[in-house]
């Protein structure tokens, strides 16, 4: 059984993500998209939000499962019984930050490997953040995120 993991703080998810998801999906019999709580960060959907939007937006792919995490990633993966890290790249940007955290993770767990796939161009330039800063200013956020997420978004901004 091959099962990758594909981290990330998907908050929320886009479609960037989304593109990742579904192609990931078919090279590999189960894709654990994981939620990953870092301390660092003060996200504006909790772990448990970004889980359920997570779980709605992928709910058309059936091998994908969905799940929240802390700690080590390489060990996480590992309890998922996966030696396989997926990550998506935007753009030439986001390759330098991937690039030293997939040598880090080897280098403390050389059996894990990360696997790097580009997304669509129509997307290159999504972000999470990107998105919580345009529907901040009343922005149109329709063709970055599913409706589902961009409704929670708009919700979300609201109180904020
Ligand atoms: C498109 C994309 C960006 N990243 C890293 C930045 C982020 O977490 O949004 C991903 C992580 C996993 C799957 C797809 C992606």
């Amino acid at each position: 059984m091959r099962i990758a993991v594909c981290p990330g703080s998907f908050d929320p998810v886009t479609k960037g993500h989304l593109d990742i998801f579904e192609r990931a999906s078919k090279l590999f019999d189960i894709l654990v998209v994981a939620v990953f709580h870092n301390p660092n960060k003060k996200p504006l959907f909790t772990m448990e939000e970004r889980v359920e939007m997570l779980q709605e937006a992928t709910r058309h792919i059936p091998n994908i499962r969905v799940d929240g995490f802390s700690g080590l990633l390489n060990q996480y993966v590992r309890q998922q019984n996966s030696t396989v890290i997926v990550r998506g790249l935007r753009a030439l940007s986001d390759f330098e930050y991937e690039f030293q955290r997939a040598l880090l993770i080897k280098k403390i767990d050389p059996g894990m490997e990360t696997i790097f796939m580009m997304t669509s161009s129509e997307y290159s330039f999504v972000s999470s953040s990107g998105i919580k800063e345009l529907a901040k200013f009343g922005g149109d956020i329709s063709c970055l995120v599913p409706l589902t997420i961009k409704e929670k978004v708009i919700q979300k901004m609201s109180k904020e």
